[in-house]
């Protein structure tokens, strides 16, 4: 009878068979394989025969023995048995070892991640998109679609149906008599009021002057917030950032100088300053320059109409000064809810900070006041409403519309880097379209001056850099992770790592950094947005030596004339459809209005808090 040897699970069929013919009285050895606890070896021996298995410690033997067979299970006591059993024991352990550190990985992320949520809902740090926006990935195959009337007629030559002729080429601009013929039309219904955006509500010791301002003829304002055309300029170098600080200089207060129409049509003109058309020159130091804001207006200055828009401790109202009869937008901050939220040092940071800046894609901040229950911050008001909500219109933008957007956005962030000033809540909905369709920053909340790093958790889950959700200290570079987030948000209409809209799986998603670029992003934009959306800080472009030069200089912005962009003498690729200084709110959202009284006599509980309002 042969020695017949079966490995295999019990039910399980045979892993492995070992059959030998032998003769009666013989000795044999076999080495079973791979024998381990739970397999069972089967052995049948011919009548006479002896053998030797060699199999592991724990394996069962059933020996089928014929009479006057003997079998000797070895594996028990040979070395290589016990090696054996040995190795295998040891690799369980660390496969078990394994799987429980995945596991544990896993549950740490998933704690931090719900801590990090657990505090943002504490202390409302962090916000959510607004509820019932649909960020789907699917709809980013649609097509740009002009949501509102496009002027499409501004692009010499467009058909105004493919995709990059929907935006001039950034550094040529050519503009249409027929876009010219409005202007003017608009100019003569509306008078010069329309023109000059940026006019400082007036308190009655400036009121005469602005007066005579309402019935001068057209500044020169005109000229420089109209698109002018022209060729393309020679010097695409970006600009000095430091050179945007020319209109922060004192005659440009419009409580310390009555501010006379041209001087106004002049900061107009120039909104870089006078300098910004001289070589850019880089390292410059900016001198902090704060404007006095603290209790410039009260509250019978202002006639108080609709609600733009609402925030987490207040809401931003459409006034009309009572003396130069413009409008403005009021933000108003409840003390108590500021308080409570724990935002008194990021509310005097934002009066703050924008009464430091100014720059033609930044809001500015004309005054601060305050009554024994609200704060109060007079903006200019901007009319064509949130870059978001036409994004959510179009679902999508065109490579050069969102390249238009960026840059200009790009210059802000060089600008406010330059006084090391950190935004931190970049993200459409904080991006405002003026009339003519550029943007302007608002919401400085978060914005801090921070010269080397800080800890602070804030931003909107969508765009936190993961330094900031992994708790570590960070600094200017969550900038420029944001504006990558921006760029991605612009051209696909989702965020890289939204995820249904639960904001622990986008931190979740965000500190494991796998992003998937869609196939039609442009090369170029994907390879700004892999710089940009880096974990890696030393990688990350803006970051690097040359600072935001390297963004700016990056190939996507190769067309981009950044002197031209700074004057705002490029045609944006979409203008709102909104009637400029008349109020025109219309494509702002409807919110429900206060129904608390504002400027009630009370005790002012919180007020020495805000001493700077
Ligand atoms: N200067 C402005 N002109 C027109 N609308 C504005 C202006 N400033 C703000 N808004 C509108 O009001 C909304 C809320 O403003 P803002 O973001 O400054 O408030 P917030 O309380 O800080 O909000 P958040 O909770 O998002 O930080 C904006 O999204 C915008 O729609």
């Amino acid at each position: 009878m042969d020695v017949n040897i079966k490995v295999g699970r019990r039910r399980r069929g045979v892993d492995f068979e070992h059959k030998r013919p032998t003769q009666e009285g013989g000795a044999h050895s076999a080495i079973v394989p791979w024998t381990k606890p739970g397999i069972d070896v089967e052995i049948a021996v011919a009548k006479g025969n002896f053998l030797d298995v060699f199999c592991g410690r724990r394996a069962r033997i059933h020996a089928r023995c014929m009479r006057g067979a003997c079998v000797n299970n070895n594996a028990r006591w040979t070395a290589a048995g016990q090696l054996f059993d040995f190795l295998s024991s040891i690799l369980t352990l660390l496969f078990c070892v394994l799987r429980i550190f995945i596991h544990s990985h896993r549950l740490l992320l998933h704690t931090r991640c719900c801590h990090l949520d657990f505090r943002n809902q504490l202390m409302r740090l962090c916000y959510d998109r607004p509820s019932g926006v649909k960020l789907d990935p699917t709809v980013s195959s649609v097509p740009w679609e002009a949501p509102v009337p496009y002027n499409c007629d501004q692009v010499e030559g467009s058909s105004g149906l493919e995709e990059d002729s929907y935006m001039p080429n950034i550094g040529s601009v050519f503009r249409s008599k027929k876009k010219k013929d409005k202007d003017e039309k608009s100019h003569k219904e509306n008078g010069p009021t329309d023109i000059i955006i940026e006019e400082p509500p007036v308190t009655p010791s400036t009121e005469g002057s602005i007066r005579q301002s309402l019935g001068s003829a057209p500044s020169t304002a005109t000229t420089a917030n109209s698109h002018s055309g022209g060729t393309i300029s020679a010097n695409k170098q970006p600009p000095s950032p430091t050179a945007s600080t020319g209109p922060l200089a004192a005659k440009d207060d419009p409580m310390t100088t009555p501010a006379a129409p041209e001087s106004h049509a002049a900061s107009n003109a120039n909104p870089a300053g006078p300098g910004h058309n001289r070589a850019p020159s880089q390292g410059q130091k900016t001198e902090p320059v704060y404007r006095a804001t603290k209790g410039k207006y009260t509250l019978s200055d202002f006639t108080f109409q609709r609600t733009l828009g609402t925030g987490s401790f207040g809401r931003v109202h459409l006034v009309q000064s009572k003396h130069n009869l413009r409008f403005y937008a009021v933000k108003v901050l409840k003390k108590a809810q500021v308080v409570k939220m724990k935002q008194v040092e990021h509310t005097n940071d934002e009066r703050r900070m924008l009464q430091r800046v100014k720059h033609p894609f930044l809001i500015t901040l004309w005054g601060t006041f305050q009554d024994s229950k609200n704060l109060y911050m007079v903006m200019d008001f901007i009319e064509g409403g949130e870059l978001f909500s036409l994004l959510r219109k179009s679902q999508r933008f065109p490579n050069p519309v969102a390249k238009f957007y960026a840059a200009e956005v790009a210059l802000a962030l060089d600008y406010l880097h330059s006084l090391n000033i950190i935004y931190r809540d970049l993200k459409p909905e904080n991006l405002l379209l003026d009339r003519h369709g550029h943007l302007k920053i608002t919401d400085f909340g978060f914005a801090k001056e921070v010269p080397d790093i800080t800890w602070t958790l804030c931003g909107t889950p969508d765009y936190l850099a993961p330094e900031v959700v992994a708790s570590k200290g960070y600094n200017k570079s969550v900038d420029w992770w944001s504006l990558g987030i921006l760029i991605f948000e612009m051209l696909c209409g989702y965020t890289p790592f939204w995820d249904g809209g639960s904001p622990m799986k986008i931190y979740e998603n965000i500190l494991r950094g796998k992003v998937k670029y869609p196939a039609y992003i442009h090369p170029d934009a994907m390879d700004l947005l892999q710089q940009l959306i880096t974990p890696d800080l030393t990688k990350r472009l803006g970051n690097l030596y040359h600072g935001s030069r390297s963004v700016l200089e990056h190939a996507w912005f190769a067309e981009v004339n950044w002197e031209r962009l700074l004057s705002k003498q490029i045609e944006p690729p979409y203008v709102p459809p909104v009637r400029g200084g008349i109020g025109d709110a219309s494509l702002f959202d409807k919110y429900p209005e206060e129904t608390e009284e504002y400027g009630k006599d009370g005790p002012d509980q919180y007020g020495h808090f805000f001493t700077d309002f």
